[in-house]
């Protein structure tokens, strides 16, 4: 059964105030998503494989540790998951970055693919999903179905907020996959929207709406 990881970090928490708060504009909006992206970063890669090595200080020889290396790439789905990928390469610059474009058809709530592009050396690397939302869990579901088709292994999905049904989707369908969210809320609405929820997240990351 995937495990579900909630990031309730006191500066997650404050920013995902300001970034649910219907008065705060594109620029801010997007500069919080930034933030925040980075901060579970920081947490996401707690379990990353290090290795020892040994350097010369200016004092001794010391024997200390780096990362052993291993190959990652970030999917974003497309479009409001672009908002996340740069707040992660700030801490993994070296990640490569793959693209998987889905929308919610908004009349069935039944998620479209449109465009796919990942690394060549897909079976090789580790994956972090990212998108900020995780609602009827119908996007996250598919695109983790599109990774896999291609020979992805080890994935892992990240998002700002997430409902229950979205989580339990993929815990469903895809056990291997571990979630990471800064927040679990109530429900879905009868438009398949997140309660409280932050919106359409698209949208409010490049003024659409
Ligand atoms: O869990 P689900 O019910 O599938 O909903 C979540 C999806 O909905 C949003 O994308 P949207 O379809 O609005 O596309 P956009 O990013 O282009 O705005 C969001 O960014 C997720 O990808
Ligand atoms: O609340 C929601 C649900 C799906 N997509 C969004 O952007 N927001
Ligand atoms: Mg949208």
């Amino acid at each position: 059964m995937s495990k579900v990881y909630v990031f309730d970090h006191p500066l997650i928490q404050h920013k995902l105030t300001y970034i649910r708060d219907k008065n705060t504009g594109t620029k801010e909006f997007r500069e919080l998503v930034d933030e925040v992206a980075t901060l579970m970063a920081f947490e996401i890669t707690r379990d990353m494989p290090v290795e020892e090595i040994e350097i010369e200080t200016p004092v001794t020889v010391a024997k200390t540790k780096v990362l052993s290396g291993k190959k990652l790439a970030i999917v974003p789905i497309l479009r409001a998951g672009i908002g996340m990928v740069d707040g992660v390469l700030k801490l993994i610059p070296a990640a490569k970055v793959g693209h998987i474009g889905l929308y919610r058809d908004p009349a069935t709530l039944k998620p479209v693919e449109y465009y796919a592009k990942l690394p060549a050396d897909v079976e090789e690397r580790d994956f972090i999903i990212v998108d900020p939302m995780l609602a009827t869990g119908g996007s996250a579901v598919e695109a983790i179905h599109s990774l896999k088709k291609r020979g992805a292994k080890n994935i892992k999905f990240m998002c700002l907020i997430a409902a229950p049904e979205g989580v339990k989707a993929i815990q469903e369908e895809h056990a291997d996959v571990d979630i990471y969210i800064a927040a679990l809320d109530e429900k879905l609405n009868d438009h398949g929207y997140i309660v409280p929820g932050l919106g359409d997240a698209g949208d409010r990351l490049f003024g659409t709406k």
